[in-house]
């Protein structure tokens, strides 16, 4: 018999985390992207191992040749559209495309706007629902301008196949696709990606820095990640030096709005003879924050060397160290007895894990504020800290990834 993927009809019922959407068969959780939750879509399972007569025999005994929890599965046609439907803004990304054609990284680019910060609240109720305790509520994911959510990415990146294509990889996978558009990407970066000619195999970046000139960062396979050129930020007045192809946020809006939501948990809690962290620092963005309230001793830890290095230059004019070190090694090898002011933590998508939480409320300071980018890495760690006894005080969302499924909390810790 030839090997052939089962199609099912599925009832679509909620949002995963990552997204993509749930459905059930037989019990069996289904992941399904470009769906929405109250459609009905026809899917095929893609998981390699999983054939028609896999299929036929697990729904057959209800036991045997699958034994997995869950399937994957892509969207072939929607039988039964959701009044939140909309053509993808991204066209390449559209559901009427084959599904291996279909470009990634605008995975709710099919959901109304509003709507899909209607989902990302949920994905994040759901996450601290079960991974940080009862009684959390979250809150509305706010929308940082009253744009459609088109054109905000700074920085994109591109990749270059064997025969000279050049694009986004397609989703889940790593195929290149030709596209015609790029709508999330700044207008600049647009432009300049259509401009590339005859690049190597491998990826390329290109970086909007604050004074709007894109910078190309070609990273071909196999070749070393050197330095790149410097460029500049600005946040709230104050420049900040980094690298172009250093960590930085993607959306124009995102410097002003974390650094205003965290200046706003820091208010009032800032003790200008205690020492401040900002850990996971960057370039010190949070440490510039923590100075502007009135910490006057403050101590940046990030473990890239050359991001170090311009935290120092970029805090040049405030009483900050700037620390390169792992985070855990760095709390874990403070003198028995430290007490902090307040914490900034703004850890990378896996979140900062019990050992950091730990030694966190170790040195234990006058408030924390959590900057997050994954909401359950977020819920784990807000679960970890509320067990050592502390309250979320707060908790605020934003949506600086419209189109896709990520977003970016901040939470305020206090006992
Ligand atoms: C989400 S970024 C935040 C950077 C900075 N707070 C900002 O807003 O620009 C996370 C940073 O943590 C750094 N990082 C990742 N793992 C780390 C670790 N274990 N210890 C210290 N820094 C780490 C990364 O290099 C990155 O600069």
């Amino acid at each position: 018999m030839t090997a052939q993927a089962p199609v099912l009809d599925l009832d679509i019922t909620g949002i995963a985390h990552g997204g993509t959407f749930i459905a059930r068969h037989e019990g069996r959780v289904v992941f399904v992207p470009d769906a929405i939750p109250g459609e009905r879509v026809r899917a095929r399972i893609v998981d390699p191992s999983l054939r028609l007569a896999d299929a036929r025999s697990v729904q057959a005994s209800g036991s045997g040749a699958d034994t997995r929890s869950f399937w994957r599965a892509e969207t072939l046609e929607v039988l039964d559209p959701s009044p939140h439907r909309r053509p993808h803004v991204w066209a390449e990304a559209d559901v009427s495309r084959a599904p291996e054609d279909r470009v990634g990284g605008a995975d709710l680019g099919h959901i109304a706007l509003d709507e899909q910060r209607v989902f990302k609240r949920r994905v994040l109720q759901e996450a601290l629902d079960k991974f940080a305790g009862a009684g959390l509520s979250a809150p509305e994911v706010r929308s940082v301008d009253d744009g459609d959510g088109t054109r905000w990415r700074t920085r994109i990146s591109l990749h270059v196949d064997a025969e000279g294509r050049i694009g986004p990889y397609a989703a889940r996978s790593h195929r290149v696709i030709d596209v015609a558009s790029l709508p999330l990407a700044r207008a600049a970066v647009e432009q300049a990606a259509f401009a590339l000619r005859a690049q190597k195999p491998g990826r390329v970046d290109l970086v909007e820095s604050g004074d709007e000139r894109v910078h190309v960062l070609p990273r071909p396979e196999g070749g070393r990640r050197g330095r790149s050129e410097t460029i500049v930020e600005r946040v709230a007045g104050r420049r900040f030096r980094l690298d172009a192809g250093g960590f930085w946020q993607v959306h124009p809006r995102a410097g002003e709005t974390l650094h205003a939501a965290v200046a706003d948990a820091l208010a009032g809690r800032v003790d200008p003879d205690a020492t401040h962290f900002d850990l996971y620092g960057g370039v010190g963005l949070f440490a510039a924050t923590l100075g502007e309230q009135g910490a006057t001793d403050i101590v940046t830890v990030e473990s890239d060397r050359r991001a170090t290095e311009y935290a120092a230059e970029n805090l040049a004019d405030l009483d900050a160290q700037a620390v390169t070190a792992r985070v855990d090694r760095f709390l874990a090898g403070l003198p028995e007895g430290t007490r902090a002011g307040a914490v900034v933590l703004d850890p990378p998508r896996a979140g900062a894990g019990r050992a950091v939480v730990e030694s966190i409320h170790g040195v234990d300071p006058e408030a924390v504020v959590y900057v997050a980018c994954d909401p359950v890495a977020l819920a784990r760690d807000l679960g970890t800290f509320r067990g050592l006894g502390w309250d979320v005080s707060s908790l605020r969302a934003f949506d600086l990834f419209p189109h896709s499924h990520h977003f970016e909390a901040v939470a305020v810790l206090t006992r």
